[in-house]
Order: C-alpha cells, then sequence, then structure tokens
C-alpha cells in the first residue's frame, strides 16, 4: 500500500469502532451512519403541500413554486421544440460524442434486459401467457439544483425507449441564467435522444405534475398525468416519489447519493479519497463510508483526503458531506464483517477494493450497485459504463432495484382455455367455490355446460 503522506489527516471523517462487537441485525442497522438532517420525516410535510398545492392549483402553484425555489417567472413550463433543437445544434463536439457513447452503451445493455413472455400449455387446451407490457406514459426528472445532469437524461430516457414506452415526457429546473429553461446540455441530451416533451419544472412540484397531472384552458396545454415517474433527484424530490406512489408507479427513492468502499489493505488509499470526494461533491448531505479492518488504511485515505479535498472544485460542500454524520470510516474485524456491514448499509454505490474483488463483491445482497476491482469508479458508471446510475439510496437497497427496462414494464397474464379444458376443471372450480360460500363463481363455470 502507497501514498503521499500528508502533514493533517481529514480529523473530521469520523470514525465507528464495530470490531469485536456482537450487534444484532437491527442493532447493526441502527450503528449505521446516516443523516437525519436529510430525511423523509424531516422534509415529508413541506413536500406534501407543494404536492397539493400542485394537483389543487396547477399551473398557478407551479409559476409560484418557479418563482419561490427558482427565481424565474415562468407563464407556462413547456420547453419550445426550437429550443431542444438549437441546444443539439449548439452543443459542444466532445460532449456530443460522450453523451453518443454513453446512450450507445446504456442501449446496449437496456436492450438486453428485456424479458421475454413465457406462454405454457398448463393442459391441452389450456394456455397461459405471462406477458410483458410498456406502460403507457412515462415522466423522468433530470436533477438541476447543484448541478445539472445531462447523464441522468440518458439514464431515463434509454430503458423507457427499449421498454417501448410510447409517450415520455422529462422535467428539470428552470435556470435562472438561461431564461428559465433547463440547462442547455440537458436540452440538447432530451433532442439526442428525440425528446421532444420537456418541462422547466423542478423539484417536489415536477413530480406532481407528472403525478397528478395539470389542467389546461385556453392558453395553457395540458400536462397530462404519467403511469410511472422515475429518475433521481434531492430529498424533495425523493420524498415526493415516495408520497405519490400508489397514484403512479416509481423507479425507486433514487435520492441524495452515497458511496461506500469495502477496502483491505491492498487497497490504494489515493483512490479510495478521489471516490470518496466524487460522489461527496454531489451534495452536501451525500454520504461517503469506507468500511475496512486496516487502521492503516483508514489513516492514509484520511491523509489522503486532506490532501484532495483542499484542491477540490466544490470544497465547500465535499467537506460538508465528509463531515456529517453519514459520513465516515466503519473499522470491522476483517472482509467476513465487513460483508455484513455492507449488507445492513446497504449503499446506492459500493466499491470493492479487496483481494479477490469480484468473488467479494458476489457475496454483497445490498446494494444499488457493486463496482469490482480499482478499475470500476463510480464515476464510471455515473457516466459511461452502460449501466444505470439511477440508483436507490437511505437503506432501499435492501429492497429497491436500479432503473432499468422493467421499471417501464409491467407483466400481464392471459388466460385462453378452451371448452374441453374448462370443462376438465371445472368441477374443482364449483368445489372451491362451495368452500368459500361463493357458489355463485361455480354457477358461472356450470352455465357454460348446462343443457337449455
Ligand atoms: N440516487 C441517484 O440515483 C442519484 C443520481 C444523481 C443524483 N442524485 C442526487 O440528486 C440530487 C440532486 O439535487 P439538486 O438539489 O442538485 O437538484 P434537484 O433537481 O434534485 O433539486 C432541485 C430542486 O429542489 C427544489 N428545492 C430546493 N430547495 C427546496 C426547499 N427548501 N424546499 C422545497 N424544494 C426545494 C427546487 O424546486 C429545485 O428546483 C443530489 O442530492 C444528488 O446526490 C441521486
Ligand atoms: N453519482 C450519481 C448517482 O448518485 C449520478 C451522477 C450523475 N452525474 C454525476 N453523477
Ligand atoms: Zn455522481
Amino acid at each position: 500500500m502507497t501514498s503521499q503522506t500528508a502533514p493533517v489527516t481529514f480529523d473530521a471523517f469520523r470514525t465507528i469502532d464495530l470490531r469485536g462487537a456482537k450487534l444484532s441485525a437491527a442493532e447493526l442497522r441502527a450503528a449505521m451512519p446516516r443523516s437525519s438532517a436529510a430525511s423523509f420525516e424531516s422534509v415529508a410535510g413541506r413536500v406534501e403541500e407543494i404536492l397539493d398545492s400542485v394537483r389543487t392549483r396547477g399551473f398557478a402553484a407551479l409559476s409560484e413554486l418557479a418563482e419561490r425555489f427558482d427565481g424565474v417567472e415562468q407563464s407556462h413550463p413547456r420547453v419550445p421544440v426550437s429550443a431542444l433543437k438549437q441546444a443539439l445544434t449548439e452543443l459542444a463536439p466532445e460532449v456530443r460524442a460522450a453523451l453518443e457513447e454513453s446512450i450507445e452503451r446504456a442501449r446496449t445493455f437496456a436492450q438486453a434486459q428485456k424479458p421475454e413472455d413465457v406462454t405454457v400449455d398448463i393442459r391441452p387446451g389450456a394456455v397461459l401467457t405471462h406477458r410483458w407490457v410498456p406502460v403507457g406514459r412515462a415522466g423522468l426528472y433530470v436533477p438541476g439544483g447543484l448541478a445539472v445532469l445531462a447523464s441522468s437524461v440518458v439514464m431515463n430516457v434509454v430503458p423507457a425507449q427499449a421498454a417501448g414506452v410510447e409517450s415520455i415526457a422529462i422535467a428539470s429546473p428552470p435556470q435562472k441564467e438561461f431564461g428559465g429553461q433547463p440547462h442547455p446540455v440537458i436540452l440538447a441530451a432530451a433532442a439526442l435522444l428525440g425528446i421532444d416533451e420537456v418541462y422547466a419544472i423542478g423539484g417536489a412540484q415536477a413530480i406532481a405534475a407528472f403525478a397528478y397531472g395539470v389542467h389546461g384552458d385556453a392558453d395553457k396545454a395540458p400536462i397530462e398525468p404519467v403511469n410511472v415517474v422515475t429518475g433521481p433527484g434531492n430529498i424533495y424530490v425523493a420524498t415526493a416519489k415516495r408520497l405519490v406512489r400508489g397514484v403512479v408507479g416509481i423507479d425507486a427513492e433514487a435520492g441524495t447519493t452515497e458511496i461506500a468502499v469495502l477496502a483491505d489493505d491492498t487497497a490504494q488509499p489515493r483512490l479510495i479519497a478521489a471516490d470518496l470526494i466524487s460522489q461527496a461533491e454531489h451534495d452536501p448531505n451525500a454520504a461517503s463510508v469506507l468500511v475496512t479492518p486496516s487502521e492503516e488504511l483508514a489513516a492514509a485515505v484520511r491523509a489522503e483526503l486532506s490532501v484532495q479535498v483542499a484542491v477540490t472544485r466544490h470544497r465547500e460542500r465535499v467537506e460538508t458531506a465528509l463531515s456529517g454524520p453519514q459520513s465516515g470510516v466503519i473499522l470491522v474485524n476483517d472482509i467476513e464483517q465487513g460483508i455484513a456491514v455492507c449488507d445492513a448499509y446497504a449503499a446506492e454505490h459500493l466499491e470493492i477494493h479487496t483481494a479477490e474483488a469480484a468473488t467479494v463483491g458476489a457475496r454483497v445482497r445490498n446494494a444499488g450497485a457493486v463496482f469490482v476491482g480499482e478499475y470500476s469508479p463510480v464515476s464510471l458508471g455515473d457516466y459511461c459504463a452502460g449501466s444505470n446510475h439511477v440508483l436507490p439510496t437511505a437503506g432501499t437497497p435492501a429492497f429497491a432495484s436500479g432503473l432499468g427496462v422493467h421499471t417501464f414494464l409491467r407483466s400481464m397474464q392471459v388466460i385462453d382455455y378452451s371448452a374441453e379444458a374448462l370443462r376438465e376443471v371445472a368441477g374443482h372450480v364449483v368445489n372451491l367455490a362451495r368452500a368459500e360460500d361463493l357458489p355463485g363463481h361455480g354457477d358461472a363455470v356450470k352455465v357454460r355446460f348446462d343443457q337449455h
């Protein structure tokens, strides 16, 4: 293990020492570093108010919220198609080339994810099909607060298109310096993917507009409600998605970014520090966590953080994120306990920097995505791996999945029995209906075979 030595170490990156601790599953989960500042509970009340105001007052509420949160005046949030075309024309060639590469890789992976329909002859003449159907309309959120994430256009749109969604709309916050439109690279990415329905709406209000729709009038074209809302965002966006779930489907609560790194003494502190910083720069509430049995590595990563944080572009944001209660080093006895800790934490991104990294990675159950070895950094997945960067956060990777083609598909069972096939099983249907005291069910089968 080599490292530049630094005069000071990043002491604000705190330690949780779990070596020797005998904790139940619930105690282990409770010991994980989490922020209460950016939690569902802390913002749910305010987000509910925003959702209600958009649901009940439509465009008037959207325009007030755009002024309050984004500092722009807005009469209608729809971005003209001409602005999308112009943004694409003016897109820097190297950014266009990078977006095209990102699209190409994401599309290859998305196409391969498409599930096949399954048809089974349960008995002669009794045919069942498990059919996959794309949702009709999807609303995709693209962040544009602290950073404008044009890459999230690719991550949202590509799987929706691969699934066959017919109607796709995008929302992203209005930017004051761009006349109240979303950032031009976001518009260009949408145009590159052939999307022409884009709204300059940010935060929880965008999720509300998609979930409930917005009524139009003589001057204002409506925003049609969608079936599924997807995409990443800050705590307001993630909370809004949880609250509208049920009115619409959602991908996952893809909220404030997290990275966990599981590492042993074969790891390079310089790379780990860079990766922790790369995700901390998303948000002051972002979480960067190192899980290791090596005190020496932990000290070396702290020293590297001191060096690298001092010169990073978003230093203040990164320092806040790294020194928050959601970040730090977790010391464990060995990699075995490290895996248990990573499963309890359930990070959005988990990097494995250990000997036999692929074998260790394969043993992890709970993570949004696993990045194996030192040449698979999260930044690669953020832009160009081909995998999707819209991933569950805040412990939800224990049950939720990242964005993919499946997000935009639902399955439907198709039942097709012939007369003979129904006759064969009719007695069992009648008997089960009788057992449930629902004889009408049995009669609905018998009537088909009654002589008139
Ligand atoms: N999990 C993932 O897959 C993933 C991927 C990319 C980014 N992210 C996360 O997305 C987030 C992007 O956040 P962002 O803020 O930069 O952009 P954003 O677009 O998510 O949020 C900006 C909007 O937040 C709203 N807002 C701001 N302050 C508010 C307040 N006090 N009350 C109510 N609403 C308010 C405003 O409407 C604003 O338009 C980051 O937290 C980043 O870590 C997550
Ligand atoms: N790391 C983010 C997911 O949490 C995705 C992203 C987009 N651009 C840069 N990073
Ligand atoms: Zn990122």
